[in-house]
């Protein structure tokens, strides 16, 4: 019952058509299928059809330089590439059918799902898409698929097909075989439309077109087997029961019991071997091959022959048939004579055909050597490909290792880089503040240095000024014995120059001489006869030399002829002379009238203004000599000023201002004095030299207008040094320069500087009266007694005060 049930079924499905043609892997494979079905109408006009093509798994993936990479080891990129390429060839193989189709108006599905059993694959596309009618397309018979031969797709499709599917061989553009056997045992056939539907697939088959030649008729007797099964299955009473009902055959039927004898009568003794064929050949029953349980089905002749052996041993036995073949020429003469000519035939037929087999057995022995030896070189290839493969897994799994170590590596050096980020941040910092404290200490070294250096310098100066403070105190101690006694001799002199002076005048004329009278001899002998090596200066009346008269030191004024015209008044004036006795006057000695020669006492330091310029490289005076010298000079002044006879100086300039070792200051020439008459009442003077004799800077600018000259000139004159002595500066324009600097408040700016750290309160005091000193109109300027020498002795306090009495001329 369930068989019936199952027969309805597969009836009911076949009724709904699925016919699908199988695309071999060689092109045309399959292509001979199509045609068959389409010349034969086995597919119906405009009708559908399956195409399908099974593609092996993709396991290797070939690489550039021609082997081939495991699958797994090559990127996802190149196995997509890959599949796109071989889908690309896939579909190329459909080329020929498409247009096939299309040329029939059939319509087509193309199906290549992967695999890697095609037959397995397609017996289960089959249950999967209820194909009824599947055709396959064998490959053309050759001497090697005779020999060497495996289960064949269709056979194993024709074995495993579910019952409502059937099975379409073709081979060589020619019904080769179905399943239709099972159709036909249960009654299903399908019936074709055009001459096909004459041939019965199954038992039917023998029913073929008798006008289909023996190809056909082999094609059936193929089906049993094998092609070598198709050449000696007569051997085989089932297989030949099988075949009984092909017409073609018919006529072997009749003879095989000869053509058995006589086979076996040659083989007898030779074939008694294990060799499957002749074991198939030398009996029916006996056959190693496995006999087929339907006559339809194909025999495996791998299982039956078993591989490589069953093949050398075909080889042997083709070689013993052959012998057997000559063997028993007699005996199949001997049959021909029994046998009608067919059979004669039909002997010399199948001779033929293995004197072609072995010949192409031996070209085919050859092949199969050359593909041994492939096969050898393939495994060891693949051999190579499987310790490559394991080296590379080896590789990729140390790789891993390396990779899993460089992230390790890569994280750890992620944080080395961040603390040196860190690290490199913060030294930056440092870096920075250390640059900024260098800036700093730089500055501030250089600001010591140059400190430093101000201190190293000051300090040389003070050491500088403290030997010059000490030297000057020395030769000021030195001097101040002698002074001392100077002025003792000199205070007693002035008390009686003071105590009578008209009686000093008058002593003139009585020839009461106050000074010596030196001869004109004894002062060349002094003065080397005049030699220049003493000479010590010109000025506009004469030469002056130095010499020693009478153990002292002198200097010796050579007068002009032309300075002593009236020699009675120039001698009276060196009476007068003779007995003024000041500490700050140059001491008159003597003199040789005659010669015009005046004695004087040697003062070593030259003049004030040698010594204001530092001419001869001396050092600047400091301020507080200066000061001392203002007191000095304007005591002098005051005491000519202030004799019973006043005598105006008239010569006061630096010049005539002479510095002794202490650097007491002398003033000289006072022989040029003018002496101011008892008998003016208004002090002044009316004086006869010409005035451009003197020196213009010095002159009392009332002097010009009054005419006369009076004791304000030496103030004026006096006003002029004192300025001299603060600023340094010639005596034109001096009193204008001061007066801006006072009023400015700027005095500093025109005091010499060479002269020290002057006191300012000190100086502007004495600047003040200096310029007092010269104010243009006699009565408006200072007055010695009451103004200048007030002034200056409270200067000379405070330098006292500081520097000692060494400042103080009169000690
Ligand atoms: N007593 C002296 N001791 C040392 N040197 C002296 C003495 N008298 C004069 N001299 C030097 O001789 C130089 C000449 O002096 P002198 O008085 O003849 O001319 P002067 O004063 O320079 O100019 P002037 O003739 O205009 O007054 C002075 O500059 C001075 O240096």
């Amino acid at each position: 019952m369930d068989q019936l049930r199952h027969e309805e079924q597969d009836k009911s499905i076949r009724e709904a058509r699925r016919i699908a043609i199988c695309v071999g892997k060689d092109r045309n494979r399959g292509l001979g299928a199509l045609r068959w079905a389409i010349e034969k109408e086995f597919i119906p006009k405009e009708g559908h059809v399956y195409l399908l093509h099974v593609l092996p798994q993709v396991r290797f993936v070939p690489n550039p330089m021609g082997g081939q990479l495991p699958v797994d080891s090559v990127s996802p990129e190149t196995l997509k590439r890959f599949k796109e390429e071989r889908l690309a060839k896939t579909m190329k193989r459909f080329d020929e059918y498409i247009k096939l189709c299309k040329r029939h108006k059939i319509t087509f599905k193309l199906f290549y799902p992967e695999n890697d059993s095609i037959p397995k694959k397609l017996v289960n596309l089959i249950s999967e898409h209820t194909i009824t009618d599947m055709l396959l397309e064998k490959s053309p018979q050759t001497i090697l698929s005779r020999i060497v031969k495996g289960e064949s797709i269709s056979s194993h499709v024709c074995e495993n097909a579910p019952g409502f599917c059937k099975i379409v061989v073709i081979r060589n553009g020619k019904l080769y075989s179905t399943n239709d056997s099972r159709g036909s045992d249960n009654g299903t056939s399908f019936s074709p439309k055009n001459g096909i539907n004459s041939v019965s697939m199954a038992s039917n088959i023998g029913n073929a077109d008798p006008g289909d030649d023996n190809t056909d008729e082999s094609e059936f007797t193929t089906a049993h087997g094998i092609e070598i099964s198709s050449q000696y299955s007569f051997s085989d009473s089932s297989s030949i029961d099988g075949l009984s009902s092909c017409s073609s055959f018919q006529g072997i039927g009749k003879y095989e019991g000869e053509l058995k004898s006589v086979l076996l009568q040659g083989l007898q003794e030779p074939i008694v071997s294990s060799s499957p064929l002749l074991q198939c050949i030398e009996t029916s029953s006996a056959l190693k091959f496995e006999q087929p349980k339907s006559p339809l089905k194909e025999v495996k002749v791998s299982k039956c022959r078993g591989g490589e052996s069953a093949r050398n041993s075909f080889q042997k036995d083709a070689e013993m048939i052959e012998t057997a073949t000559e063997k028993s020429g007699n005996a199949v003469l001997c049959e021909t004579e029994v046998a009608p000519y067919v059979l004669s035939e039909l002997f010399q037929k199948e001779f033929e055909e293995m004197n072609d087999a072995q010949s192409a057995f031996k070209d085919q022995e050859m092949l199969r050597d050359k593909l041994d030896k492939e096969i050898h070189e393939h495994i060891a290839t693949k051999k190579e490909l499987k310790a490559t493969r394991r080296t590379l897994e080896g590789f990729v799994r140390m790789a891993e290792l390396a990779e899993n170590q460089c992230q390790k590596e890569k994280r750890n050096c992620e944080q080395l880089r961040s603390e040196l980020r860190e690290h490199l941040k913060d030294q930056q910092t440092l870096r920075d503040k250390l640059e900024k404290e260098m800036s700093q200490h730089i500055a501030t070294k250089k600001e010591l240095e140059t400190t430093r250096r101000e201190a190293e310098s000051a300090e040389n100066r003070y050491r500088t000024e403290k030997s010059k403070c000490e030297q000057l105190r020395w030769e000021l101690e030195q001097h101040i014995k002698e002074l001392e006694r100077e002025q003792q001799l000199r205070k007693t002199a002035e008390e009686k120059v003071l105590g009578d002076s008209v009686s000093a005048a008058s002593a003139t004329s009585k020839d009461d001489k106050m000074w010596w009278h030196y001869s004109f001899k004894e002062i060349q002998t002094a003065t080397e006869n005049f030699h220049e090596r003493n000479k010590l200066g010109q000025g506009r009346y004469g030469q002056v030399y130095k010499g020693v008269l009478r153990h002292t030191s002198v200097a010796v004024k050579v007068l002009a002829e032309d300075r002593i015209r009236d020699r009675q008044e120039f001698q009276k004036k060196l009476e007068i002379v003779s007995r003024l006795h000041h500490p700050n006057l140059v001491l008159f000695l003597g003199a040789c009238p005659d010669k015009g020669c005046l004695i004087y006492e040697y003062i070593a330091n030259g003049n004030l203004e040698e010594r204001l310029y530092c001419e001869g490289v001396t050092a600047p005076m400091p301020w507080f000599i200066r000061f001392r010298i203002c007191l000095d000079v304007a005591r002098a002044l005051s005491f000519l000023h202030t004799c019973p006879q006043p005598i105006v100086y008239q010569e006061l300039k630096l010049r005539n201002v002479l510095l002794d070792h202490g650097l007491i200051s002398k003033i000289t020439d006072i022989h040029m004095a003018e002496l101011i008459p008892m008998t003016s009442s208004s002090g002044a003077h009316k004086i006869t030299e010409s005035l451009f004799t003197r020196e213009l800077a010095y002159i009392d600018p009332d002097y010009q207008r009054a005419g006369t000259v009076t004791c304000e000139a030496d103030v004026y004159s006096l006003g002029i040094l004192i300025l001299q002595l603060l600023t340094k500066r010639p005596p034109l324009g001096i009193a204008f320069c001061m007066e801006e600097a006072l009023e400015s408040g700027q005095l500093d700016r025109v005091l010499d500087k060479s002269a020290g750290e002057w006191p300012l309160e000190e100086a502007t005091s004495v600047a003040q009266l200096g310029l007092k000193c010269m104010e243009p109109r006699r009565k408006d300027r200072a007055k010695l007694k009451d103004d200048v020498l007030p002034v200056l002795e409270s200067v000379q306090k405070y330098s006292a005060s500081l520097y000692g009495r060494q400042t103080d001329s009169r000690h």
